[in-house]
């Protein structure tokens, strides 16, 4: 481009932004076909004042961005055109200004720099995926010598899954049928002896992390003497104590309207699937309706959340293969666990390095986090190098398992803890009961604990994943009933 037609564009420019800024009360895009439609941003961006309506044609690309604050038709339908012109016309200015502050919001906050961000996570996303596809399916838990380290160590910490960790499989024969009525998770009976025994070893502390909510845990293993880490660690008390928050503060949960209303609208339409409500995800959950169908629906339902509730929203959409799964980014077991972990240090007074871990969960990609915290070195294979959109606002790679001197209620206020929130949990799930009444998470101890946390030796580390062979876990199990037979073993073996 040379000078002259530089100085054209800019004038273009100009002249679009002003006549823009100063005369349209509606602008009406009905364009049959569009890639993106620029001229509706622009449109957008110059009504800071006027608030005009954007009346835009659902076939231009910009109707997956704008869709929520313009007025959305079909070109072709002439009535449908004309409608909406007398609606702009008429609009009341609170819902011009309503509807204008949604796309200014959307046109302001997603610039070049976001864009340029969120493609090169996504880039890497898509690079981790394709390198857990080629990754090799790791070896079998190694059962023997994992109750002989654990047997030879004296503070061992046991993080467990629970949906298709400790439950019972789905598949089970003459057991389908009651899942089905039921929907609800249930720790498989096999366990109840193995986890008494395993609980009440003094040297072990049992800890279940799990994206349910804290009275589907509550019910599961109230009994039990253990920590208890709900809706993926957002939630932590022993069950002898009170329900705290480890959520990172400034959480935004401003989506989870919009997007319920969408997940409810799916479950009408989609036999037998149903739709979980957490307090910081949500899940759809196909599991139980053709999956075939399911993965279809899951698909719309997909493009539905992305042109509406997401298109403002800082939001991790996490994709099971029989699930949807919504969370505010920074929502991971991953990233709870330091603080999890920061709490129990300080609750049991430990004065001995933890030597040894055992992590096993069937969990989705974005909770493999938790798996390698506690590896002593990161991924050789650049796995751990990617800053993932996930991991945005938490912990960088490198940083990923700083926290071998961990923390105190005064030292976890530092860097990476400032964004932990020492409060009272802000919702009783079980109104009315006074057990479950919010408890005081933190108590605001000044005493310092600066040994090293963790002393796993390398090997006294054992992550295993159930039933996925795609994963950053050293090993894998099966299924639950392997997961039974297992620590059913480790608990037997204990004197
Ligand atoms: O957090 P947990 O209690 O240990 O459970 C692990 C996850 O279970 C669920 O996801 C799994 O089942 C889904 C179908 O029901 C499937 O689509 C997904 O791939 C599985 O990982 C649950 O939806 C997650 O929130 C749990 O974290």
């Amino acid at each position: 481009m040379n000078t002259e037609e530089t100085w054209s564009v800019f004038q273009l420019m100009s002249f679009t932004v002003m006549f823009f800024s100063l005369f349209p009360d509606v602008a009406l895009v009905t364009s049959l076909r569009d890639g993106m439609n620029l001229v509706s941003y622009e449109f957008v961006a110059c009504q800071d004042l006027k608030k005009g309506v954007l009346i835009l044609s659902e076939f231009a690309g910009a109707a997956q961005s704008l869709g929520a604050g313009a007025i959305l038709v079909n070109p072709w339908n002439i009535t449908e055109v004309a409608d909406s012109i007398r609606q702009a016309l008429t609009m009341t200015p609170e819902e011009r200004e309503k509807r204008h502050q949604h796309n200014f919001v959307h046109v302001t906050t997603h610039t070049a720099q976001e864009w340029a961000e969120t493609f090169v996570s996504e880039l890497n996303d898509t690079v981790i995926e394709a390198q857990l596809r080629t990754r090799q399916v790791p070896p079998s838990l190694p059962e023997d010598d994992a109750i002989r380290r654990y047997l030879r160590s004296t503070n061992r910490l046991l993080i467990l899954g629970f949906n298709a960790t400790l439950t019972e499989p789905v598949d089970t024969p003459g057991k389908r049928g009651d899942q089905i009525k039921e929907m609800e998770l249930k720790l498989h009976p096999g366990l109840q002896e193995a986890l008494t025994a395993l609980c009440s070893d003094r040297k072990t502390t049992v800890v279940v992390l799990s994206g349910s909510d804290r009275k589907a845990l509550d019910k599961n293993f109230g009994e039990y003497d253990m920590w208890l880490a709900a809706e993926h660690g957002m939630f932590l008390r022993l069950t002898n104590g009170e329900w705290m928050t480890t959520m990172p503060e400034h959480l935004n949960m401003e989506w989870v309207d919009s997007v319920k209303h969408v997940f409810e609208y799916f479950t009408e339409r989609t036999p037998r699937s149903h739709f979980e409500p957490r307090e910081t995800s949500l899940v759809w959950n196909y599991k139980y309706a053709d999956v075939e169908f399911g993965r279809l629906q899951a698909r719309d339902m997909l493009q539905h959340l992305w042109t509406g509730p997401f298109s403002n929203a800082s939001v991790d959409v996490v994709q099971g293969s029989r699930s949807v799964e919504v969370r505010s980014v920074g929502v991971t077991k991953g990233a709870a666990i330091d603080r999890i972990l920061g709490e129990i240090v300080h609750s049991k007074s430990m004065t001995a390095p933890i030597d040894y871990v055992l992590c096993v969960g069937h969990f989705l990609g974005k909770d493999e986090d938790v798996y390698t915290f506690f590896e002593p070195e990161l991924p050789s294979d650049g796995l751990g190098a990617a800053r993932t959109k996930q991991n945005d606002g938490q912990k960088s790679p490198n940083e990923r398992r700083p926290s071998t001197k961990l923390p105190t209620a005064s030292s976890r206020s530092g860097p990476k803890s400032s964004q932990s929130k020492a409060q009272r949990a802000s919702t009783n799930p079980e109104k009315g009961n006074p057990n479950h009444s919010c408890g005081n998470s933190r108590r605001a101890s000044a005493e310092k604990i600066s040994w090293n946390v963790l002393d796993l030796k390398g090997d006294n580390y054992f992550s295993c994943a159930v039933g996925r062979t795609r994963t950053h876990a050293r090993y894998q199990l099966g299924s639950s009933d392997e997961v039974v037979s297992f620590l059913t073993r480790l608990a037997n073996a204990s004197p």
